[in-house]
């Protein structure tokens, strides 16, 4: 389940009902996607307008696609006959799963999904009733349909209907297991014509996947299948026909014998099946897919731990190379559905595999290392698949699937510029929640100790409980101890997270340790011993002396005080970053469009050009540790011109920038329109900004940035992260008051992933 190890069962299945029944409950909703303010509009997308496209549809039923969402709309169908590896726990059980392929197609190819979930065992009938719902959709996912009637069902689908459609059990396994498979043999140095491979499991996933090896050049001769019985040989009787395609001349009938001398096992069966000593009696650099989920048929640990020679990939997300449909559905879908094509055959298929192969081989870009928080990602035995945030897999598997849609003759569109196509794929992709989910998997990776304030709040709490469920961090609780557990109590939060409160007798060691520190701080700035021992009970304090102490490795204040009353005992006992004169503030804004970041928004309030410089070099280190490359915006209320006091306070800024700093991509005073346009920056083409949009906007004094984002926040048409303090050596940042559950998340994220980068420094 959970892959956190110290994360017990009963929080994590609780975190997932919770995580389901939390509103709106489930997991997809449906939103308008036309203007519906005016009864103009109401009368275009209804009665009467509605009718002009219905009848041009009934004239023309091609058009469908142009006047309906049909073009990007898949049905992911079950019956609930194998669900996951659950079994037959029926068509409404099987919903919770459905809708959340329905996510996954949304966040990772922007494809709209209706879940239908059919409670029809019957082949025949279940057919009909697909048949019956398909002029709704540009293609259909059937999912967790048990075999052998998957393979009926998805054939005459297949025959019958005119749109993408496929079992992704059987399909998507093999494409992504096929891609493993090719990378591994390149590193095991076999070739797959020689290679002999024992597959466990004789079902769906497993028939469909041995198939397709054979398409690549396994010979088929090679192969010994077993099922729940043993070998597939030629003394077995009542096989189903996918079977006895794979019956086996020879007399062995175990597992054990069959994989002696064998090269590769794929194991698609069920969990620890596979002993130590079946591993040791395989040919020297063993390929081993153990894809049994959750439990694979032999533990990756335990396979390393037998053999250092070991190729291994497992289903698992918390060890190196995982084969996951999710490499594979949404872009397939995605390239099929862009062309129509009329169905998704071997060409398309092949074409993904060898896209996944190939793009295991690329070198990784930084942003996919920063979501795995690990030095490198190289081609090799720990990495012959991609991850699945690599957004890279949308515009390569995609635009592979299209054309060989294409080239096979089964589109009924074409793409001609495919590089305007892949640029179509990543603006699709442009709402940037993904850098949210990429920087929680970096933090998730190794999470590192942050403390909350406040704790008596619920929103500081639930943050908390996210926190350590998710496994992004090790969340402690700074506030009173007693009024803590009864607020616990109140809301039926259960956390066993440590409680610290500085009134505590528990803390009498570090108060007096804290006490010092603080002196010793502030002593030559007007604080005496006895103010130091009365501060040091004060939560404002304590805190910030935590992580001086190393005794936390982030802190997250000021949910229910004023930002700057509170970030000033933090100013007085943590110190700034080398080089820093006066710290800043930064809000990451996340919208439709790319992310984009607004300093300083909440501590200078008049910044001299000095200090803007000093901001714009703080704004540059923070961005591109969310490995993004800042392009800095100076902004000011006229282009290049210089004639108010505030722009000719930040040209003076700029032309300090250019000369200390001229490899930074910083320009000015220039307004934030003209900025983020790239044919109004081609009026300026001396501009170091070019005419690509800058992303990082330096506002001339703290009201306009603060007010900016205020208001962006107040329109809910951006997700708004910060402040997100900076310039200082260690990981703190001072809430806006009352904020949101996300946000306190998303800033102790921030502080986890700022920890992890110190730790590696040092
Ligand atoms: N990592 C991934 O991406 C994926 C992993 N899987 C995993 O593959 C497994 C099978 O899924 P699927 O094909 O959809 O399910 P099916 O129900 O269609 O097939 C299961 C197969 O496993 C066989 N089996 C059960 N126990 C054993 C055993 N002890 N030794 C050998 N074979 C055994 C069954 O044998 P019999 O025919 O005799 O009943 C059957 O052939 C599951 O664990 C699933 O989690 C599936 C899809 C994707
Ligand atoms: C991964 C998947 O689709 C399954 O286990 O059914
Ligand atoms: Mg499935």
């Amino acid at each position: 389940m959970s892959s956190n190890n110290n994360r017990d069962e009963k929080n994590f299945s609780q975190a997932a009902l919770d995580y389901h029944k939390a509103e709106p409950k489930g997991k997809i909703e449906v939103i308008p996607s036309k203007p519906h303010s005016s009864q103009r509009d109401l009368s275009l997308a209804y009665s009467p307008g509605v009718a002009v496209p219905c009848m041009e549809i009934h004239d023309k039923p091609e058009t469908v696609y142009d006047y309906t969402g049909k073009g990007n709309l898949v049905a992911v169908i079950s019956n609930g006959t194998a669900v996951l590896g659950l079994g037959d726990i029926g068509a409404e059980a099987s919903k919770p799963v459905m809708e959340g392929k329905g996510l996954l197609f949304k966040i990772f190819a922007d494809i709209n999904v209706f879940d239908i979930e059919i409670d029809e065992k019957d082949p025949d009938k279940f057919i009909e009733i697909v048949k019956g719902i398909a002029p709704t959709f540009g293609g259909i996912n059937l999912e967790d349909i048990k075999a052998p009637e998957a393979f009926y069902i998805e054939q005459r689908l297949k025959e019958e209907l005119n749109i993408p459609l496929m079992h992704d059990d059987q399909h998507g396994t093999a494409i992504i297991s096929a891609a493993a498979l090719i990378n591994s043999l390149q590193i095991a140095n076999k070739d797959i014509d020689k290679v002999k491979m024992v597959v466990n499991g004789a079902g769906a996933a497993a028939i469909a996947c041995t198939k397709l090896y054979i398409s690549l050049g396994l010979k088929k001769e090679n192969v010994l299948m077993c099922d729940s019985k043993g070998v597939i040989n030629h003394k077995r009787e009542n096989l189903t026909p996918e079977k006895l395609d794979f019956i086996a001349q020879t007399d062995i009938e175990t597992l054990e014998d069959a994989v002696k001398g064998s090269d590769v096992f794929v194991g698609l069966s069920k969990g620890n099946v596979m002993t130590p000593e079946m591993l040791l009696s395989m040919n020297d650099n063993p390929i081993v897919f153990a894809l049994a989920n959750p439990d694979p048929e032999i533990a990756y640990d335990l396979a390393l731990e037998t053999r250092k020679d070991v190729i291994m990939a497992t289903g698992r997300s918390d060890y190196p190379n995982q084969v996951n449909n999710v490499l594979g559905f949404p872009y397939i879908f995605r390239g099929a559905l862009d062309v129509q094509a009329t169905g998704i055959n071997e060409d398309m298929k092949l074409a993904a595999v060898h896209a996944i192969a190939d793009l295991a081989k690329e070198p990784v870009p930084e942003a996919v290392i920063l979501a795995y928080n690990v030095q490198n990602l190289q081609f090799g035995r720990e990495y012959f698949i991609p991850k699945p945030f690599d957004n890279r897999l949308i515009t390569k598997v995609s635009s592979a699937v299209a054309k060989a849609a294409i080239e096979s003759g089964v589109a009924r569109k074409t793409i001609t510029d495919f590089d305007e196509y892949e640029h179509q794929l990543l603006d699709r992709m442009g709402r940037d929640e993904r850098l949210v989910r990429m920087m929680q998997s970096r933090a998730k990776s190794n999470p590192k100790r942050i403390t909350l304030g406040n704790a008596e709040e619920y929103n500081v709490l639930k943050a908390a409980q996210i926190l350590y469920e998710e496994g992004i961090a090790y969340p402690s609780l700074l506030g009173d101890k007693k009024y803590i557990k009864e607020q616990m109590e109140r809301y039926g939060i259960t956390l066993d997270v440590p409680i610290i409160d500085p009134s505590d007798d528990d803390q009498k060691e570090n108060r007096k340790k804290y006490r010092e520190t603080l002196w010793k701080l502030r002593q030559r700035k007007g604080m005496n011993e006895y103010k130091a021992k009365r501060y040091v009970r004060q939560r404002d304090y304590f805190g910030p002396l935590m992580l001086k102490h190393g005794d936390t490795d982030g802190l997250i204040v000021g949910f229910s005080k004023n930002y700057t009353s509170v970030l000033r005992p933090v100013l007085e006992v943590i110190e700034k970053d080398k080089g820093v004169d006066k710290v800043a503030a930064m809000m990451m804004i996340l919208s439709e469009k790319k992310p984009i970041f607004f300093a300083d928004t909440s501590i200078n309030q008049n910044p001299t050009a000095e200090d803007l410089v000093n901001i714009a070099k703080m704004a540059e280190f923070t961005v591109k540790s969310f490995a993004i490359e800042p392009r800095i915006a100076m902004l000011g209320f006229e282009n290049f011109a210089a004639i108010s006091e505030t722009s000719k306070k930040v040209a003076k800024a700029v032309s300090i920038l250019h000369e200390k700093f001229p490899k930074m991509v910083v320009d000015g005073e220039i307004q934030p329109d003209f900025a983020m346009n790239a044919d109004h920056l081609s009026d300026y083409p001396f501009s170091k900004l070019g005419t690509t949009p800058a992303n990082t906007f330096i506002f001339p004094n703290l009201e306009s940035a603060n007010l900016s984002y205020k208001i962006l926040r107040g329109m809910k048409v951006a997700q708004v992260i910060g402040p997100i303090l900076m310039g200082l050596k260690q990981p703190v940042h001072v809430l806006q008051m009352r904020s949101s559950v996300d946000e306190i998340v998303n800033l102790a994220t921030i502080a986890v992933l700022d920890a992890q980068r110190r730790e590696k420094k040092s």
